[in-house]
């Protein structure tokens, strides 16, 4: 007979949350490759209902309208740590989703409830379904996706480190001038922090780590140990 001990471990529910270039998509993807977890970005999938949203010509800074065109397209996420994917209606979107015009409108559609009310389902799907478990980030994985995630994780940085590590990412496609980049992250986090549902918010049993002195393999250390102690609590 199988003894507990010989069974496989439950699957582990990790949220990480945080501001913009605070390194919550390179730590989600480290750690899940890591652990074998699978991997959701969710600001991947607020993009891609922007994008097709621009794509259709529903104005964006419009509520009703986008609430209204909120339910049709359909967004299909891949997992896989070392090759996320994302596409809208069968059309793989991950170059169009990190476009200057997806990303100014990002804030404005993702505040909208019934966007909101949709992604956040399948996000739980999504998690429900990850056999070993899943890292989640994003900006309310902690305080309303997941709630009951067995480690909750909030990154934080400087602005002007978050700037510099943007700005490093763009080098030699668009000229970009650091202080251009910080304005633009500043006011993006303050429409996410100030939305009515569901904010960019840490939630009260969140490990805050803030990110501005850590290399990204100080952070990816210390989100793996955390799980580990968790997961022989
Ligand atoms: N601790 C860190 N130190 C330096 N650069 C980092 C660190 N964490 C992430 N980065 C870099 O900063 C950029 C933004 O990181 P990313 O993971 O996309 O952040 P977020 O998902 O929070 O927006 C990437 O180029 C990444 O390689
Ligand atoms: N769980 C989430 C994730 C992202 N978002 C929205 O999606 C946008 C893009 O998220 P992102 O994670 O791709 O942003 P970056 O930090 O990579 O710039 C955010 O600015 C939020 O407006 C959200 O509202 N809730």
């Amino acid at each position: 007979m199988e003894t507990a001990a010989r069974t496989a471990p439950a699957a582990v529910i990790v949220g990480i949350d945080g501001p913009s270039g605070t390194g919550k998509s390179s730590t989600s993807k480290a750690v899940a490759a890591k652990l074998g977890l699978r991997y959701l970005d969710t600001g991947a999938q607020y993009r891609a209902i922007t994008w097709w949203m621009l794509h259709n010509g529903i104005d964006v800074n419009d509520p009703a309208a986008v609430a209204d065109a909120a339910g049709k397209p359909e967004i299909v996420s891949g997992t896989d740590p070392a090759a996320p994917t994302i596409a809208v209606d069968g059309t793989d979107v991950s170059g169009p989703i990190r476009t200057q015009e997806v990303t100014s409108a990002v804030s404005a559609v993702s505040a909208v409830p019934e966007v909101r009310t949709r992604l956040t389902e399948l996000q739980r799907a999504i998690a429900a379904e990850a056999p070993a478990g899943i890292v989640v980030e994003g900006r309310d994985i902690g305080t309303t996706v997941l709630p009951d995630a067995d480690l909750k994780i909030f990154l934080t940085a400087s602005a002007e480190a978050r700037a510099a590590r943007r700005n490093g990412e763009l080098k030699g496609k668009e000229a970009a001038d650091l202080a251009a980049t910080q304005a633009a992250l500043v006011k993006r986090d303050a429409a996410d922090s100030g939305r009515k549902t569901s904010p960019l918010a840490k939630a009260g049993d969140a490990v805050e780590v803030d990110t501005t002195e850590l290399t990204l393999d100080q952070v990816v250390e210390c989100v793996v140990t955390l799980v580990e102690e968790k997961r022989s609590a």
